[in-house]
């Protein structure tokens, strides 16, 4: 197989090129990769245990065999050029459906560069695609747990935490709407790129959203994370939006929060790296929804150190998982109700160099034909209320319910 990327001079926004069956895509403010067509795919079954890496461990052996068999001409030469995988992964080692794909066409950018990446021969690369179809009607339904069963839910996690190691556990929910017709991705994929700019816009097999979490990114030597937990509504009014913001950086409750999700990468990135720079109070990140605590992390990494092995090493966060990861996870497991399949899970790209990025996919739905099933959690700790916490997945839904009916 060869791989062939060559310099484009095309200035199209990268989502206006994508095709509408089966789109790829990583993109924030313009720049990523968007990508179509299947070269080569790998899709992992379940594993045994819910804390499991062997979905990881496989894909790893199978991206080094796939990579080593790619003959490159890269003629750019920058992380993202040359044969790219998208990834992503279950949340839970016991749900099947991690998938990669390594795809025959992509388009990429980065610092104002454009490139091309073809896998084989492919006549016409960039071909003429139709617009966006308009999602059209959607009628509603309930998740797996009803608002008042959630809530419920979240009062049991509150006991647990005051009565047994658990400190920290994120519980989430789902909610189901259904079109008329097969949902065009690339309609709540512009839209979300338009409301959410400071967020990575992706798409793999379905599960479309705009994550602000950024897990990983690798360049050469050089990792970045940006850990999130701490959440505020978005105030109606400038003064309002910056009482709820002072509101957030000193809370007891989203501080303490915010510092489990922290430790919880330290902690698993500790081993790998010569160098970690993990800042010591969270600043602030803002999007059209809500507004986190975040906390930007730089590391550096052994020069032959494996990507995805990291990846798999800092999956979960206590950001989406808890704390301690092992005890968050069975109580997801017995209280939650429902498989997160890939929410919440890793996912983005990887290049033959080992560069890429992998954010955690929230703020997402898995869309399968005319039916899309949304995502949204809260982090839970000893003072969380129910209500409150019902009110943060609310407004996290509103980023692809606003994407999907155009609202
Ligand atoms: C779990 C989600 O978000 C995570 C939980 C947060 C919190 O509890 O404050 C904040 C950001 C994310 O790390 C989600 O969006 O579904």
């Amino acid at each position: 197989m060869t791989a062939r990327t060559v310099a484009l001079r095309d200035q199209r926004a990268l989502l206006d090129l994508l095709p509408p069956a089966a789109p790829l895509a990583w993109v924030r403010r313009g720049e990523g990769l968007v990508a179509w067509g299947v070269a080569a795919r790998l899709e992992l079954p379940a594993e045994p245990e819910r804390s499991g890496i062997q979905r990881f461990t496989a894909a790893d052996e199978w991206l080094e065999s796939l990579f080593s068999t790619i003959v490159v001409d890269d003629d750019v030469g920058v992380p993202g050029s040359g044969p790219v995988v998208f990834g992503s992964f279950t949340f839970d080692g016991r749900d099947a459906g991690s998938t990669l794909i390594l795809p025959r066409v992509v388009v990429g950018r980065r610092d104002g560069q454009t490139w091309l990446t073809v896998v084989g021969d492919e006549a016409d690369p960039l071909p003429a695609v139709p617009p966006p179809r308009p999602v059209g009607a959607l009628r509603w339904r309930p998740g797996t747990l009803s608002e008042a069963e959630w809530c419920a839910v979240v009062s049991q996690a509150v006991d647990r935490i005051h009565t047994t190691g658990l400190a920290k556990v994120v519980l989430a929910r789902d909610l189901v709407a259904e079109a008329d017709h097969p949902i065009d991705v690339r309609t709540p994929l512009q839209r979300l790129a338009a409301d959410y700019p400071d967020c990575y816009v992706y798409s793999v097999v379905g599960l479309t959203g705009a994550t602000p979490e950024l897990l990983l990114r690798r360049t050469g030597t050089r990792l970045e994370s940006l850990v999130l937990a701490g959440t505020a509504p978005r105030g109606a009014t400038a003064d309002d939006d910056a009482v709820l913001a002072k509101t957030l950086l000193t809370s007891a409750k989203d501080v303490e929060e915010h510092a489990y999700a922290v430790e919880s990468l330290r902690e698993s990135l500790a081993p790998f790296c010569t160098e970690l720079d993990v800042p010591r109070h969270p600043e602030l990140l803002r999007l059209a929804n809500v507004q986190h605590l975040a906390t930007p992390v730089r590391a550096v990494l052994p020069a032959k150190t494996a990507t995805l092995p990291v990846l798999a090493a800092l999956h979960p966060t206590a950001a989406v998982g808890g704390t301690p990861t092992r005890v968050a996870m069975d109580v997801i497991g017995e209280l939650e109700g429902m498989r997160r399949d890939r929410y919440a899970g890793p996912v983005g790209w990887i290049d033959a160099r080992g560069d890429g990025e992998w954010g955690i996919a929230l703020r997402c739905a898995q869309i399968t034909g005319p039916r899309a099933r949304l995502f949204a959690g809260a982090g839970i700790v000893a003072d969380s209320d129910p209500q409150a916490e019902l009110a943060e997945t609310v407004a996290k839904f509103r980023a692809v319910r606003a994407a999907l009916t155009g609202r």
